[in-house]
């Protein structure tokens, strides 16, 4: 794994988002795996900037995000449908039906896993897949524990998840309890990883991944198995990782 040190959140967030410019630049036909929470919000905001000031164009480039509530409608604002259409959908030239996010309000949603898995493969799998890391190890909402050997599932979300996350809702109640996610196996699949990782919160994870052991209790540690992934840290993740 190749780990690059930013100073801050913000250094992060524009190498992030020049890193992604890079592949959509030089590439005719894209395929990006897409993540949500706080980490890559900024990453969307260099990418809208960039948009605005240079077109560069998201007509060649399709979307499969990592995960979704279970429950939550897409006009939630807490949905992760919600939350791409704010940060980064609406803001290019990408066209709706190359977007896809795993629908959490079908009625059969392990039809939904089965799909989703389908329509990667009709795009000839991921080429490039943005991750944030969890406190607790997760990657997407595979939660510790989850087998390596899974493509997109239903889980149960832990109780540190549902605090983690609580911060976007206005109480913890609120929070599903329930998520699709891209399995791990789903996220190893992808030709090239690119991690984030920001904030004095994420030094454990980020240690744990860096020098522990590849174990299930803790999801990201399989990212060690993986041949092309990036890590991109802010100084505060990185503190005591002996990096
Ligand atoms: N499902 C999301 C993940 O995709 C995200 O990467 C992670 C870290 O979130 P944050 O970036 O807000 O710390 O947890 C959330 O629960």
């Amino acid at each position: 794994m190749k780990v690059i040190r930013t100073k801050n959140y913000q250094e992060m967030s524009k190498m992030a988002a020049n890193f992604i410019l890079d592949k959509v630049k030089s590439s005719s036909e894209l395929t990006l795996g897409l993540a949500t929470g706080g980490t890559p919000v900024q990453t969307y905001h260099y990418l809208a900037k960039d948009y605005q000031e240079q077109k560069t164009s998201y007509q060649h480039v399709t979307t499969f995000n990592l995960d979704e509530y279970i429950g939550l409608d897409p006009s939630d604002p807490n949905s992760y449908h919600y939350y791409m259409d704010k940060h980064f959908f609406s803001k290019v030239n990408i066209p709706s039906d190359q977007t896809f996010i795993p629908n959490g309000l079908a009625e059969n949603l392990e039809k939904e896993c089965q799909a989703y898995d389908e329509e990667i493969k009709k795009h000839n799998g991921i080429d490039l897949q943005l991750l944030g890391l969890g406190t607790n190890g997760h990657v997407g909402f595979n939660e510790p524990g989850t087998a390596f050997d899974q493509h997109t599932h239903i889980v149960a979300l832990t109780e540190s998840t549902m605090q983690a996350n609580a911060r976007f809702f206005n109480n913890i109640n609120q929070v599903p309890n329930r998520a699709i996610t891209m399995g791990i196996a789903s996220i190893m699949e992808s030709k090239e990883i690119l991690l984030l990782v920001s904030g004095k919160e994420k030094n454990d994870a980020l240690n744990k991944l860096l020098h522990g052991e590849i174990d299930k209790h803790f999801p990201a540690s399989v990212l060690n198995q993986h041949e092309n992934v990036t890590i991109i840290a802010d100084e505060d993740a990185i503190i005591n990782t002996n990096l």
